[in-house]
């Protein structure tokens, strides 16, 4: 089944946000099928965000995400990715939805909280660098309670 990398930034853990974040994708019905608190290296965060390079805050992007522990998740379900992104909301939170992750939590866009995979291709890939020692393969009872 289709998996998302979901990673809940410094500030999202910092500001006690971690609990929530992971409510809301439990009770969506997605599996968390990986899950670890890690602080990267200046060199590991610029190889995440590596399509992002030759924008002027990049430095900027690379010093936040590695100015505290993030929270490093995998989530499985149908439609993961673009459902994901639809909880997490717009890249700027000025203009995300109120009931979404960053509507909710955040006001900046230096400093919103979250990030989610924009399609299955960057979630393969971004699951293979922040999980290269792979992920659990446990199976949810809940299953035929969530899908048909
Ligand atoms: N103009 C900006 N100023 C500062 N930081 C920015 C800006 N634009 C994007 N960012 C940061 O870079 C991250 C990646 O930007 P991208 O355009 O890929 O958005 P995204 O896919 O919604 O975010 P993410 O990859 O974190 O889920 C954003 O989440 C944000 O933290």
């Amino acid at each position: 089944m289709e998996q998302s990398f979901i990673m809940i930034k410094p500030d999202g853990v910092q500001r006690g946000l971690i609990g929530e974040i992971i409510s809301r994708f439990e009770k969506k019905g997605f599996y968390l099928k990986g899950l670890k608190m890690v602080t990267v290296e200046k060199s590991f965060a610029e190889k995440h965000y590596e399509d992002l390079s030759a924008k002027p805050f990049f430095a900027g992007l690379v010093d936040y995400i590695v100015s505290g522990p993030v929270v490093a998740m995998v989530w499985e379900g149908k439609g993961v990715v673009l459902t994901g992104r639809k909880i997490i909301g717009a890249t700027n939170p000025a203009e995300s939805a109120p009931g979404t992750i960053r509507g909710d939590y955040a006001i900046v866009v230096g400093r919103n909280v979250i990030h989610g995979s924009d399609s299955v291709e960057s979630a393969r890939k971004e699951i293979a660098l922040w999980f290269p020692e792979g992920i659990s393969a446990w199976q949810s009872n809940a299953h035929s309670w969530i899908y048909e």
